[in-house]
């Protein structure tokens, strides 16, 4: 009986099993796509509650990556205290709570928002709970090139929750995303590497080596430095949007150059301050996104 007691879930260990963290930033991405697509005055209870439906399956989808990676999770220092490794959770309860979070949001989209909306959803959360997690992940270390476009998709979803369209800005803000994502995940995989050694994932410093990650993760820094000034080419944003995008560009491409110069030595606190860094980078560009699009309604 006690023992029952002592592994009975508690709201906490449901929560966590949705990487709130994680899913917080993607519905901030999601809801810059929805403000920069519906001009006010606009139907903002229906948007509001189609951007929890995006917010809802994307924890599901978190919830379903926790329950496929349980014994990956085991085995690495990183991910060794969640709910499904520690056995607070038992794996249909996770499996339950994947699917009814999943199954709610997709049901606010279709009554609140449209069924593209819904659809691409859909097709996003099979992209990271399936094909990244199960397929990718294991098998390939471009899996987060490739699986990445999952993660890219939050503001696709939010635009197409408003217009039932996907327009050229809609593409635009996912290629910034799209582009973010690898050095992202590759400054953690740097300073986490011996984890996922241990867990035989695949990663790129794994099997390429900390010096071809770092050189990656440069590259990438550069493109993402040409990507994220789209918005400002196509004329989605103006120059606030430009001077924060610049600065914030500033900041990633000379981290990503200290790394690329460092030592093995230096290279794991650098690469954790680049990790840190792109969460950062990623919430104030959109963030500048929205500020840009305030003053253009204001003005
Ligand atoms: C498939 C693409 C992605 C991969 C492989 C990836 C990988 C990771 C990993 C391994 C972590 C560490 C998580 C942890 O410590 O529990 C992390 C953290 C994080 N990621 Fe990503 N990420 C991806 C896409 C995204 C996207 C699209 C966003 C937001 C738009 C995002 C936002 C974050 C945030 C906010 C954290 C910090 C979480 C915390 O502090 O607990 N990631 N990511
Ligand atoms: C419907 C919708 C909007 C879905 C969004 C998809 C989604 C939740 C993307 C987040 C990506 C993420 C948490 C990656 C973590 O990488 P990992 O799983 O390799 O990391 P881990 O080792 O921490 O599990």
């Amino acid at each position: 009986m006690l023992s029952r007691s002592l592994t009975f879930p508690s709201l906490a260990d449901f929560w966590q099993l949705g990487k709130p963290r994680v899913v917080a930033l993607i519905v901030f991405c999601a809801a810059v796509g929805i403000l920069l697509a519906a001009p006010p005055p606009a139907d903002w209870p229906r948007l509001l509650l189609a951007l929890c439906g995006i917010g809802l399956v994307a924890m599901g989808a978190a919830a379903a990556n926790c329950l496929f990676e349980r014994d990956r999770d085991a085995v690495m220092r990183r991910t060794a205290a969640r709910p499904l490794v520690r056995g607070r959770l038992g794996q249909f309860e996770a499996a339950g709570y994947a699917a009814a979070l999943t199954v709610g949001g997709l049901w606010l989209l279709l009554q609140f928002a449209n069924p593209l909306a819904t659809g691409l959803t859909l097709a996003t959360f099979f992209g990271y709970a399936v094909v990244y997690t199960r397929w990718l992940k294991p098998a390939t270390p471009q899996n987060i090139v490739i699986g990445g476009a999952a993660g890219a998709m939050p503001p696709v979803l939010g635009w197409a929750a408003v217009s039932g369209t996907i327009p050229a800005e809609a593409a635009v803000l996912f290629l910034i995303i799209y582009t973010w994502t690898p050095p992202h995940f590759w400054a953690l995989a740097l300073y986490r590497r011996d984890d996922y050694a241990r867990a035989g994932l695949p990663m790129l410093p794994v099997t390429h080596g900390a010096a071809f990650t770092r050189l990656s993760i440069l590259l990438y820094s550069l493109m993402l430095f040409a990507v994220t000034l789209l918005p400002f080419v196509i004329r989605l944003s103006g120059w606030l949007y430009l001077a924060a995008a610049l600065w914030l560009n500033a900041g990633f491409a000379l981290r990503a150059w200290r790394l690329y110069r460092a030592d093995d030595a230096q290279g794991d606190a650098l690469a954790r301050g680049l990790f840190r860094f792109s969460i950062a980078y990623l919430t104030w560009l959109f963030a500048a996104l929205l500020a840009d699009r305030v003053v253009q309604w204001l003005w």
